[in-house]
């Protein structure tokens, strides 16, 4: 491919060469550049990309995407702009055919429920016949093909070849998570989304690498509402003004709030021991009821949201709330049935926001005792610790603390900093470093109407620790527990 062509929808000086280079691949790691490549330098978190100009030169490399300019010999293209990471996205736009043209694309941002919601979403197209394609925290979902995921959001590159392998597979519709590193550091420019939805806001991913401060994460999460054509945010969010504040797109909204355009109203608890759900009525831009086996006012905004969504597919009611009936997501208060007496579930809340949510919502179910096991991931923000451990020492009739995935840090010192924010209630709690006997310690003390929770891991098979992962799934982990105990 001419390197003219990749550089069409994009502002650069050419330093030195010619854009009339014939272009084999884009690489962004120097280690996957071959002859003719175009390679991109990052400046990322652990090392500059412009380091590695003098070695992909030597397998190479005949045009370089930088930041600052560099020696390179005359038969190497230099092309400068401003910032090499939205430039990789508009290159690879180009490079991949503008797939995301030829697609329906839908991008859900906030701090919590995106996972949950796309998986609602996907369900509910396929349902009504679409075929719809998933990126995000889990896994990419392409037809048949299932690619575990590393980053919620991928590289700008990645986003894009994707996309070209959901044409490629005949998929209508693209439904994924944007987070706000992915907005931040430009993975989803060099398109336009159909619809951006804002779910909600809180404090989390604050720190290094991160986002500097709240008003740096509200503002990269803002950023979505003026990357689509249709935004469609959640009303009731305490922070709804500032979100659209500098919106360029159509805005639609959701909640419980009276002015919101699609509604919820008449909210009530269903179900029973194993089977925790809740109901409610859609009202304003559409109107029907609506029942789902997943618990909790939370599930109700999720679920709204992806009605939200739909509605702009021309999806029948029935279709919707046929899907929704079914709609289950890996991770996300998944029941596990360990026992007759007491309920069981295994979920991803690793932060205060999500934990105070999922347990606020269990307690209206009335347990006899509400148990929540949890650890903190190391190398994350310090704060969801102390938080934390606040939030199930106030909300808990137990906390059982373990390890979630430690990272390169003491899980001992992790569990001390969430015993920290436990001190600031009176709630009772043991700790168990190990997570299986954790959990072991979990079920073999259940009572019966108690509902204990597994929070942290959710989706995740491996423990992290010092860089390495080691199988661990909860699943399984349960199966060896009562298996063991049969013995
Ligand atoms: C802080 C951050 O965003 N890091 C991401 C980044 O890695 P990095 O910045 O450390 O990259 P680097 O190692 O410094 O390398 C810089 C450049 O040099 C290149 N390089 C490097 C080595 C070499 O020999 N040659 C070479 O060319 C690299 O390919 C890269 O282009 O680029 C990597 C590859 O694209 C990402 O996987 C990685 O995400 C890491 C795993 C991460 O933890 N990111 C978090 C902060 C994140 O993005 N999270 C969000 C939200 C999660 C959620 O709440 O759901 C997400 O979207 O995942
Ligand atoms: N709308 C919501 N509001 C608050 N908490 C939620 C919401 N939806 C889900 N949760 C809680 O947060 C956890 C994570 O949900 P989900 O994976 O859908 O969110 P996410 O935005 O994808 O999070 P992440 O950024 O970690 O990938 C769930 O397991 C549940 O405990
Ligand atoms: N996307 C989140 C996942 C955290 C999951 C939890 N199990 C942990 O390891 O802290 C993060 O990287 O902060
Ligand atoms: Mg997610």
């Amino acid at each position: 491919m001419k390197l003219s062509a990749l550089l069409e929808r994009l502002e650069y000086t050419c330093c030195q060469g010619t854009v009339e280079q014939e272009v084999s691949t884009v690489v962004y790691d120097s280690r996957k550049v071959q002859e003719n490549s175009l390679f991109i330098c990052i400046r990322g978190a652990v090392v500059d990309g412009h380091k590695f100009v003098s070695d992909v030169i030597e397998k190479g490399a005949k045009v370089l995407v930088v930041e600052e300019n560099v020696q390179a010999p005359e038969n190497v293209t230099v092309i400068l702009v401003k910032d090499t990471r939205y430039a990789m996205a508009f290159i690879s736009a180009a490079y991949f055919g503008y797939p995301a043209e030829q697609l329906k694309t839908i991008g859900i941002t906030g701090t919590k429920g995106k996972t949950t919601t796309t998986y609602m979403v996907k369900s509910i197209l396929e349902n009504a016949g679409y075929k719809v394609g998933l990126i995000g925290t889990i896994e990419a979902i392409i037809g048949e093909e299932v690619i575990p995921a590393a980053n919620t959001t991928p590289e700008s590159y990645v986003v894009q070849e994707y996309f070209r392998k959901m044409v490629d597979a005949g998929c209508d519709c693209v439904v994924m998570e944007v987070s706000s590193q992915g907005l931040m550091l430009h993975r989803t420019q060099g398109f336009v989304f159909d619809y951006g939805i804002f779910t909600n806001i809180e404090p989390d991913h604050i720190g290094p690498n991160e986002h500097r401060d709240f008003e740096h994460y509200l503002s990269c999460k803002s950023m979505l509402l003026k990357q689509c054509r249709v935004g469609i945010v959640n009303r009731d969010d305490e922070h709804f003004r500032k979100i659209i504040q500098d919106h360029t797109c159509a805005l639609e909204t959701y909640g419980f709030s009276p002015e919101a355009d699609l509604r919820a109203e008449d909210a009530h608890m269903t179900g029973g021991k194993g089977s925790l759900g809740i109901s409610y009525h859609v009202k304003g831009l559409m109107d029907f009821p609506v029942e789902i086996d997943i618990p909790g006012k939370f599930s109700i905004y999720n679920s709204l949201t992806a009605i939200a969504i739909c509605r702009h597919f021309k999806v029948s009611e029935e279709n919707i709330i046929r899907a929704l009936k079914a709609a289950k997501v890996k991770g996300r208060i998944e029941m596990v049935k360990v026992s007759d007496d007491f309920t069981l579930m295994i979920d991803y809340a690793h932060n205060a926001m999500a934990l105070e949510s999922l347990l606020t919502t269990l307690r209206e179910y009335h347990p006899h005792r509400l148990v929540c096991l949890f650890g903190c991931g190391g190398n994350r923000a310090k704060s969801r610790r102390y938080e934390m451990g606040e939030v199930s020492g106030r909300l808990a009739d137990l906390t059982v603390i373990t390890s979630d995935n430690p990272r390169f840090e003491d899980p001992q010192e992790i569990i001390d900093d969430i015993k920290t924010g436990i001190a600031k209630t009176s709630g009772k709690y043991v700790e168990i470093c190990d997570r299986k006997e954790a959990i072991a310690y979990a079920i073999h003390h259940g009572e019966p109407g108690d509902i204990i929770v597994l929070a942290g891991k959710g989706h995740e098979d491996y423990q992290e620790i010092k860089g390495k992962k080691y199988p661990m799934d909860e699943r399984v982990l349960i199966a060896e527990i009562l298996e063991e105990d049969r013995k």
